[in-house]
């Protein structure tokens, strides 16, 4: 479903990312690891089409980010570290908003069913998200992929600032999406989250893909420790 070949990008002499080659299978939880400047972002963002790779392609579903933006945008969902969204909407206008550049239409009932699907709390769902904390957004976020049908799902730090049971509900949210069929691609420096919510986890350092390793195969320290051996 989401697909590098020799994936690359160079920022004059410095190469962000060099040839990667990943595919990630519908249903499948991948989450990339690396320092910071590993390349994690740019991977994530030659995806969502922010940035052109110099050499190399990123396909989603068999079709060219480059070639053909707006086609893949559609089955794309995106969630940074923090989703933003418009303070003086309330979270079901958000997701009418989001859901409708998507081109989807849906009643109040069906928007508020995608929030509680989210796991945000029904008494949130007519108050203005200027007043949201940020797990609450970020459950925002996964509303807007449930409700845009996304077979992709990007995600850049999504868990950093929220606290272990927000990190934890967020895990099982991602977790039922695959179990959907979505194929989710996550970059984090959540060592113990990445064991927990992925299938394979992918460590990255100076643009390389390093290892990628079985989430099954490896207990939270020996992951650790593999980490902490290669970057
Ligand atoms: N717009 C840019 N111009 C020049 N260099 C850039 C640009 N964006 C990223 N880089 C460089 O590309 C490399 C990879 O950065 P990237 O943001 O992908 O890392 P990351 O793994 O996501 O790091 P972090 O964990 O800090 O988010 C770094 O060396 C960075 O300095």
């Amino acid at each position: 479903m989401l697909t590098a070949t020799n994936l690359t990008k160079k920022y004059g002499e410095n190469t962000a990312l060099n040839s990667l080659n990943l595919n990630i299978e519908p249903g499948e939880i991948f989450a990339l690891l690396g320092q910071n400047g590993a390349g994690k972002t740019t991977t994530i963002n030659c995806f969502l089409g922010f940035i052109e790779p110099s050499s190399g392609t990123a396909n989603i579903n068999g079709v060219s980010v480059k070639d053909h933006a707006l086609e893949t945008k559609k089955h794309l969902a995106y969630i940074p570290e923090t989703v933003m969204l418009y303070p003086n909407l309330t979270g079901v206008e958000n997701l009418e908003f989001f859901s409708s550049l998507a081109g989807f239409s849906y009643s109040k009932e069906e928007l508020t069913s995608f929030l509680s699907k989210a796991g945000l709390q029904s008494t949130a769902h007519q108050q203005r998200v200027g007043g949201y904390s940020k797990g609450m957004r970020q459950k925002v976020g996964i509303a807007i992929a449930i409700a845009k049908k996304a077979k992709a799902l990007l995600l850049d730090e999504p868990t950093s600032g929220l606290d272990p049971k927000a990190s934890n509900e967020f895990s099982e949210i991602l977790k039922e999406l695959s179990a959907n069929g979505t194929a989710i691609l996550m970059a984090t420096h959540d060592i113990f989250r990445a064991k927990e919510v992925a299938n394979r986890i992918g460590i990255m350092k100076e643009g390389n893909l390093v290892s990628i390793i079985n989430a099954k195969d490896i207990s939270a320290n020996e992951l650790e420790q593999l980490y902490l051996q290669t970057v």
